[in-house]
């Protein structure tokens, strides 16, 4: 049985703002690439594991893993709403194999998913019911983060399910990171009505939501124009993490800590984690080849941002 791979950084800003001609050309052809690559592929079920932004999982429960047994965008950044083709006797499968595999996973029978589930879908797909979709939430920004080894263990667990499942053509996504700190409130530091969000902002007025993305896309014009004072990219760290994903050794993964990723690439950098579990879930079908991959810091998206494919040797 083998697998394939697509993993790729999504931003809310894709559609807002612009960076140099030069560097969207790159941006459209890594995904017009990543296209391609699955459209040959032609899957038949796709595992995506994406973040939320306090969107469809809030504080009031946050699990840091969630199986999707249905689906719904919500609809942020003009990314579509509504229901996605969520297979639910797979996904009921899957959950029961994963708790098998001593791990301890929440299951949604209605998950509410944004832009990080969303965008993919729709660049590779065009849509987000096209292709069988079982989601996976891996939280990206919510403290306290599990370790990184638990991730890459979530990611074994699944890969080892798919790899059963002799009918069908599975693409896993991961979507999110690279280092990026965009400007998510933090509990820690947010005042009363960015805790009135973070707790339970579900379904907010299309007014609200609009205040809320505006922030942000004003804040990626700043960072772009040097004025922002959110965190740096960096593509050091960036490159470093894409080197070892591509060696099919995710083991030096282990070491890292929510502290000193966060402290490395940004408060966002904790996104990455939908990559690992892809990677890890990808490896379960043996050995890989990374078939594609590109790499651009992009002040303007508030991204370090990457598209990698891969699939089983
Ligand atoms: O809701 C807010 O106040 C802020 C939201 C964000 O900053 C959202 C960022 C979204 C991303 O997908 C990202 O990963 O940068
Ligand atoms: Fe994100």
């Amino acid at each position: 049985m083998s697998l394939a791979l697509v993993c790729m950084s999504h931003s809310p800003l894709l559609e807002f703002n612009d960076p140099p001609a030069d560097v969207k050309a790159e941006v459209e052809d890594a995904f017009a690439t990543a296209r391609s690559f699955v459209h040959d592929y032609d899957p038949t079920l796709v595992v995506s594991f994406a973040p939320d932004h306090y969107n469809g999982f809030f504080y009031d429960l946050m699990p840091p893993f969630c199986i999707g047994y249905e689906a719904l965008g919500v609809g942020d950044y003009g990314t579509t709403a509504g229901p996605l083709d969520v297979p639910t006797p797979i996904a009921e499968q899957l959950a029961a194999w994963v708790a098998d595999h001593d791990l301890d996973v929440a299951i949604s029978r209605k998950m509410e998913i944004d832009h990080g589930a969303i965008q993919p879908l729709e660049i590779l797909f065009g849509g987000i019911d096209e292709v069988p979709t079982i989601p996976v939430f891996v939280n990206g920004v919510a403290k306290p983060f599990v370790k990184m080894s638990r991730v890459r263990r979530l990611g074994e667990a699944i890969g080892s399910f798919l790899a059963t499942l002799h009918g069908e053509r599975v693409l896993v996504v991961g979507s999110g990171g690279l280092s990026h700190d965009p400007p998510v409130p933090q509990w820690a530091t947010a005042d009363d009505a960015q805790r009135a969000l973070l707790l339970d902002g579900r379904h907010p007025t299309a007014a609200a939501r609009d205040a809320r993305q505006q922030r942000v896309i004003d804040t990626g014009k700043a960072f772009a124009a040097g004025t922002a004072t959110i965190q740096d990219l960096n593509p050091v760290w960036d490159r470093a993490l894409m080197r070892t994903l591509a060696t099919g050794d995710l083991s030096p993964i282990d070491a890292m800590t929510p502290e000193q990723m966060a402290l490395d690439a940004g408060n966002s950098a904790h996104e990455v984690r939908t990559w690992v579990a892809a990677f890890a879930a990808l490896g379960q079908a043996g050995p890989y080849d990374v078939l594609s991959s590109c790499y651009r810091p992009i002040r303007e998206y508030i991204a370090g941002f990457g598209v990698m494919t891969a699939r089983t040797s």
